[in-house]
């Protein structure tokens, strides 16, 4: 036989009854033997405890007490449910008229929601022509006198079940109030909240069950509760011994005490859906299930309370008398952190106890205050605790990283010692992110990485499509989930929790808002998005301004944008020192040669000790194309310039690249990553734009671009035969001083040296170091176009993927 158990959500009017008598129906008509443990219906219990709460201040509950009665028979009118009506009716005005109810007398209210709700699924059954007969566990199961929390007393309750169905067996199917019981005085008593699965695995134990199929609402037991995970998967198998601790641990589908009983007599629990019939749920037996981290359980209404004192050192039995005190009140612990030093000890325990538990320490240590040997015993109220389910402590510092990472600090944490468990206290506020980080950490489904773009022009719009056509592919490849949830202009921004799609441009015109970074910073906290990156792909300097506001609430960043590393000194060193801080990231490898990787080879060299002595090369791409091109064919300054331009080569602003700032900040950037502390007013500039055009705007400027024609077709001309023009960058003198020579001028080359070779819109940057000695590595390619630098943008972004 199999016993089936059916929740309250599942016994709620409309679609729950409907399909618990399907189920059952389904069950009888294919020939199996069931027996079915009925919960109250919907919220039956709560409300129940709510009209109590209201009698007993003797306010007004009838028409609460109405209201729960409508609900009961609203779709049943045939029904007849007058008995337990009047019960409840007295039960109630007695409480009212006395002003008191005791637990005796609230475990007679509560079990007139199992009773209703096993005679209604009963009378249904019946009026469908199935056998059933309605069972009041009242009659069978004797318990202790401890109203509320009665204890089963197993010889007694098993002989009257065993008889009573040998009484109803063969074809009849037994429909069974759980929760409910009665005291060897025949008084109702309660097995405690979800005591109605208590009541199944008893029957299964007492009855030798198959089975026993406990019916939610959700597919069975999963990775993570899936209303704050949604990447959670269903568990298809577990151990009881796994079982049992995520019950412990606040699995709220699981009762500990449920599990006993089963293990007893190695009976199998599967969790099903009441309304997914097709799911197989998950299996609970005594077979070892594969190793491995198994779920994460959440217990909330929890406080964490903390004791200190540096007169505590060496003090023997502190430990003893602090659960003495608690014992003594009836406060259970439930986690404990203790350090070695013993200046303090922490402690969880639930939410409503930790008042009384401070009370309790506060007694107890009275002397012990005086004496200064204790300092303090806080309440820490807003937390709840993480269990890691199967977590040991040799692959532990993956989630807890993770969690730092995403400045999720951990108040407290501790491991079984079977080393199968690591639980973690949590502030409340960071639960939800807590719970996603290490979800995506332990069980290598999709990392999240939730991306804010700012600047969507040439590079940024290019970087967004690139990503949204890679990211299903990355996230089978790499196990990453690109979530673009940002997307700000200078006036706009377009927030999405689940990231946008290909249509975010006219998604971003038609429902993006002004904003400030505060906004995108309190949109990710409220929507709890984890792994933060701030993409920055403008060339405001205003934006970077941001970024030391970024870093310090959980974002790393990438970028494009050359301005953040050239301001000054003391910028430059505050944001890495509060990056430091806030162990976040900065990557920035485009700035310096678009997709080439310039910067991190650089990086490594100088951090492997070799001596960088010099930097020198063509840095600009725009400006590559231009003197390219210009010096090898016959053709107008102005119109190749305008080429340039049109590629999309330049800088927003094309005079930022023809006055040499771009190649001087590249320079710049290169020189601090060799440690020297130049300013950008170090860099000696060649200006190329003559002095009269310099005034006005950038509209002004590319109206006028004709007037160049005449002052680079004179420079193209004076050159030597057989040598050509580039405009370089070049970092020299003593490298191992303070400050480098900065310099950054136009220069005519021999056509067929390295510089006069390259071509196209291509960088050339020759790196001489003393090992390598006159022959420099030479790193060569496009240094510049949306494309390229895009996707040096999203490699920055896969980088900090995996440094996570
Ligand atoms: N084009 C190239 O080959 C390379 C460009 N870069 C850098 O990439 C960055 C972007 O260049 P492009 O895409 O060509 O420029 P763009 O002008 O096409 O795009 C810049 C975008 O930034 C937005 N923006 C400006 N101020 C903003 C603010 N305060 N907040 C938010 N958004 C703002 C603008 O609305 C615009 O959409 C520049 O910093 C550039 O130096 C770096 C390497 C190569
Ligand atoms: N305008 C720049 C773009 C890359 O940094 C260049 O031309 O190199």
């Amino acid at each position: 036989m199999k016993i089936l158990k059916f929740g309250g959500k599942s016994l709620a009017n409309g679609k729950g009854i409907q399909s618990v008598i399907d189920i059952i129906e389904d069950k009888v008509k294919s020939g199996e033997r069931i027996t079915v443990v009925i919960s109250a219906r919907g919220k039956s219990t709560d409300e129940l405890e709510q009209i109590l709460e209201v009698a007993v201040k003797n306010k007004d509950y009838k028409e609460q007490l109405a209201a729960f009665k409508k609900y009961q028979i609203s779709d049943f009118k045939a029904m007849d449910l007058t008995e337990e009506f009047e019960t409840l009716d007295k039960l109630f005005a007695g409480v009212s008229l006395i002003g008191d109810y005791s637990k005796r007398i609230k475990d007679q209210v509560l079990s007139q929601g199992e009773v209703i709700a096993a005679k209604l699924v009963t009378q249904i059954l019946k009026e469908k022509g199935i056998d059933a007969n309605f069972t009041d566990t009242r009659e069978l199961i004797v318990t202790d006198a401890q109203f509320g929390d009665a204890q089963p007393l197993d010889k007694l309750s098993k002989e009257n079940v065993v008889s009573h169905f040998n009484k109803y067996n063969g074809a009849t199917v037994n429909i069974v109030t759980g929760f409910i019981a009665s005291n060897t005085k025949n008084e109702t008593t309660t097995l405690g909240r979800n005591g109605s699965n208590y009541t199944a695995s008893l029957l299964a134990n007492y009855l030798d069950a198959d089975e026993l199929q406990s019916f939610t609402h959700v597919n069975g037991i999963y990775t993570a509760d899936p209303e704050l995970v949604t990447d959670a998967r269903k568990i298809e198998r577990l151990s009881f011994v796994e079982a049992n601790e995520l019950a412990y641990f606040g699995t709220n589908v699981l009762h500990a005490k449920t599990i006993i009983p089963l293990i007893e007599k190695n009976i199998p629990l599967r969790i099903l859906n009441t309304f997914d019939h097709k799911s197989e749920g998950t299996l609970i037996t005594s077979e070892a299930s594969e190793k491995g981290i198994k779920s994460l359980s959440v217990l909330e209404n929890v406080a964490l309370i903390n004791l200190e004192g540096r007169g505590l050192l060496g003090q023997v039995g502190v430990d003893a008398r602090i659960f003495k005190a608690l014992a003594f009140r009836g406060i259970s612990v439930s986690i404990i952190s203790q350090g070695s030093s013993e200046r303090g000890i922490g402690f969880v325990v639930g939410a409503d106890s930790a008042k009384e538990a401070k009370k309790a320490l506060e007694e107890e240590f009275e002397a012990d205050f005086y004496k200064r040997d204790v300092s303090a015993i806080t309440i820490e109220g807003n937390v709840s605790v993480i269990s890691i389910i199967g977590q040991d402590l040799s692959t532990f510092h993956k989630p807890y990283n993770a969690l730092i990472k995403n400045q999720v600090i951990p108040l407290l944490f501790n491991n079984t010692i079977t080393g199968k468990n690591v639980s973690l206290v949590v502030r409340k506020n960071q639960l939800h992110k807590a719970l996603n980080v290490i979800h995506g950490e332990v069980f290598g489904i999709a990392k999240k990485i939730n991306l804010a773009i700012f600047g969507h022009g040439l590079v940024g719009g290019t970087l967004i499509d690139q990503i949204l056509k890679s990211a299903k592919d990355i996230q089978k490849r790499k196990k990453v989930d690109l979530n673009i949830f940002a997307v700000g202009n200078s006036r706009k921004v377009l927030l999405e929790k689940k990231g946008v799609d290909q249509h975010w441009k006219t998604a971003i015109e038609k429902q993006g808002n002004s904003y400030t970074i505060k906004d995108v910073i309190q949109f990710a906290n409220e929507n709890h998005l984890e792994n933060l990156i701030a993409i920055d792909n403008t060339a405001s300097e205003a934006f970077t301004k941001n970024y030391i506001t970024l870093a310090k609430n959980g974002f790393d960043l990438v970028s494009s944008n050359k301005v953040a590393n050239t301001l000054s000194f003391g910028f430059y060193k505050e944001l890495r020192n509060i990056l430091e801080e806030n162990q976040k990231q900065y990557l920035y490898e485009t700035n310096v040669g678009a997709g080439l990787p310039l910067i991190d080879t650089i990086k490594l060299l100088h951090l492997s000790g070799e001596n960088i002595t010099r930097i020198k090369g063509v840095f600009s791409g725009s400006l590559s194309y231009l003197f390219n091109n210009f010096s090898a064919q016959e053709r107008l300054f102005s119109e190749v310039l305008r080429e340039a331009i049109d590629l999309g080569f330049t800088e927003p602003d094309p005079r930022e690249d023809l006055c040499g700032n771009d190649v001087g900040r590249k320079l710049l950037i290169l020189a601090r990553e060799l440690d020297l502390n130049n300013e950008f007013i170090d860099v000696n500039i060649d200006n190329l734009i003559p002095e009269n055009l310099r005034a006005g705007d950038a509209q002004q400027f590319l109206v006028r671009l004709k007037e160049l024609d005449i002052v680079y077709e004179k420079i193209k001309k004076d050159q030597k035969k057989g040598h050509v023009l580039r405009y370089i960058g070049d970092l020299h003198g003593d490298l191992s001083k303070e400050k480098g020579i900065l310099d950054v001028k136009l220069v005519s080359v021999p056509q067929e040296s390295a510089l006069g070779q390259v071509k196209g819109s291509d960088s050339i940057f020759e790196i001489y170091t003393e090992s390598y000695g006159d022959q420099p590595i030479v790193i060569q390619g496009a240094g510049a176009g949306a494309a390229v630098t895009a996707r040096g943008v999203f490699g920055d972004v896969l980088r900090l993927t995996e440094k996570g």
